[in-house]
């Protein structure tokens, strides 16, 4: 049956594993896109999710006809999706977004480049092919991230009947980072972008970053935006130019700021199920009555993990009454592990954290305890005990994270956050900001957090957790279908 609102995303809700007697198991998705699209999807069960097989037990699970109600998984050619999301969206669209080149040696556009961008064109065509075969008449979509940035111009094309909406979840880069990348491929994402009728951001930041990227004058045409303004609603004009020459009809893309919140009542049942418990349990055991200082990341560049590290252990060397007294638990768990460069950055994730631990460590006393493992019930149980949170991206879309600890803290914690992050627009009266880049700084903030009176920090974590959850995912995702009309 024809669905009437759809949903395009890289990532599904579960992913699969094969085992060695060749059984399927499904387990959740990784990230925050994954938390909010679950949980705002859950209010919509005849929503119909289009997503990518991203591995071999994913494509062996379409095979079987394996899958969820409301979930469609496409099985794209491998070495096409290879290319699509470790070469074109991971290693050139993430990097652009969040400013992570290493600037010496990149980016260098070349043929393997172009290659590997007809990858992704044809990846995004198979998605807007997937999604014009199962929307009904007039139906809704809602298309999200640098993935799919070229869905909405080619599922118009295909279907100008259809709704469409695209939400991006990462930062917008800076004009100068936009105008890293070749020209022409600046303008298809601009314009592939601009096939869309909405346009959403986490913040009012990226959203002006986009408009001021998207305000252009080339080789598909003319656009000419105005960001948002007191009610958070932007837009662009554009008119393309035809294949013989002439502009196309003016059109009008809307460009809004939906900041991304928690469910706190969900994640609260989440993190008091009894394996939270168990963990928690344990983790309290390892801690004793220290304080704790509380991260949960992907293995990610962009999350600033090292400085992180490197903050902790000033502290521990210019505030030595704190050693002993505090433990640092942070969970990294694994990302993208196909690139080098995020093998690499985990490798020394770990690292860092063990020579924190031979410099400082006692017999009585581990200063980290890392996991480097995909164990969401550790990391619940973490954000119980928090009573620092340290959040440092050098730049961040949103940062759920950020919005979840206060959530499920048991004794109130004080969030150390970038400035980088989107979550700082919203967090940044109660929280405490840091430079991400100033390891000092966020070596101060972290004593500042440790040494609150408990009355602010109480005071704090309250006004954090309202914060947190004023737009949770159900009212995210109904905001973005009614700005496409009903
Ligand atoms: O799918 P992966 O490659 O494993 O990466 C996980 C997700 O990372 C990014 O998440 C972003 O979305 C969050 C929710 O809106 C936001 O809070 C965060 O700042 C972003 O980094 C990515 O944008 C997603 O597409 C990935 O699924
Ligand atoms: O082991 C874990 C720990 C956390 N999370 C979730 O992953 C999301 C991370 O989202 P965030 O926006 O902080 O960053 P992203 O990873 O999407 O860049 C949060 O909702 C976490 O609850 C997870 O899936 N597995």
């Amino acid at each position: 049956m024809a669905s009437q609102v759809l949903v395009a995303a890289n990532r599904g809700p579960l992913s699969y594993a094969l085992a060695a007697d060749g059984a399927l198991s499904a387990r959740r998705g990784g990230g925050g896109l994954v938390s909010g699209l679950s949980a705002a999807l859950a209010a919509q069960p005849e929503a119909l999710w289009i997503c990518a097989a991203l591995s071999d037990a994913d494509r062996e699970a379409v095979r079987r006809g394996v899958g969820e109600p409301g979930v469609r998984m496409l099985d794209i050619d491998p070495a096409v999706y290879d290319d699509a999301y470790n070469g074109i969206a991971n290693s050139v669209l993430w990097f652009t977004h969040h400013h992570l080149y290493d600037i010496p040696r990149e980016p260098a556009f070349d043929a393997e480049f172009r290659r590997r961008w007809d990858s992704y064109t044809a990846y995004n065509q198979a998605f807007a092919e997937a999604l014009a075969e199962e929307a009904a008449p007039g139906a809704r979509v809602l298309v999200q991230d640098y993935h799919l940035a070229l869905v909405p111009g080619a599922l118009r094309q295909l279907r100008p009947d259809l709704r469409i909406a695209h939400f991006t979840h990462t930062p917008w880069a800076s004009p100068d980072f936009l105008h890293m990348l070749p020209d022409d491929i600046r303008s298809r994402l601009v314009w592939g972008m601009l096939g869309a009728d909405q346009l959403g951001f986490h913040t009012a930041a990226w959203a002006a970053a986009f408009i001021s990227g998207a305000t252009v004058d080339d080789v598909h045409g003319v656009a000419d935006g105005f960001v948002p303004r007191e009610d958070h609603q932007g837009g662009v004009h554009h008119r393309r130019l035809t294949e013989d020459g002439r502009y196309g009809e003016m059109r009008f893309t809307g460009v809004g700021q939906y900041p991304l919140g928690v469910d706190g009542d969900d994640l609260r049942a989440l993190a008091h199920r009894p394996e939270v418990d168990e963990k928690l349990a344990a983790l309290r055991a390892e801690v004793g009555d220290r304080k704790t200082i509380v991260r949960v990341d992907r293995t990610e560049l962009s999350k600033n993990i090292l400085r992180g590290l490197a903050a902790y252990r000033e502290l521990l060397t210019t505030h030595p009454e704190w050693r002993g007294r505090v433990v640092h638990l942070a969970s990294a768990y694994p990302s993208r592990q196909d690139l080098e460069v995020y093998r690499t950055y985990t490798d020394a994730v770990r690292s860092l954290a063990a020579e924190i631990n031979a410099e400082f460590g006692t017999e009585e006393w581990e200063p980290v305890l890392v996991s480097v493992q995909d164990d969401f019930a550790r990391s619940l149980a973490a954000y119980r005990m928090a009573d620092v949170a340290l959040i440092n991206p050098v730049r961040d879309g949103m940062n759920l994270v950020a919005k979840e600890i206060p959530v499920v803290s048991e004794a109130g914690c004080v969030l150390v956050l970038s400035t980088g992050a989107g979550a700082y627009e919203e967090l940044r009266q109660d929280a405490l900001g840091v430079n991400p880049y100033d390891v000092t700084a966020t070596a101060e903030a972290l004593h500042a957090a440790l040494s609150m009176p408990e009355a602010e920090r109480t005071e704090r974590t309250k006004r954090l957790a309202a914060s947190a959850t004023a737009l949770p995912p159900e009212a995210w995702f109904t905001a973005q279908l009614e700005a496409l009309g009903n």
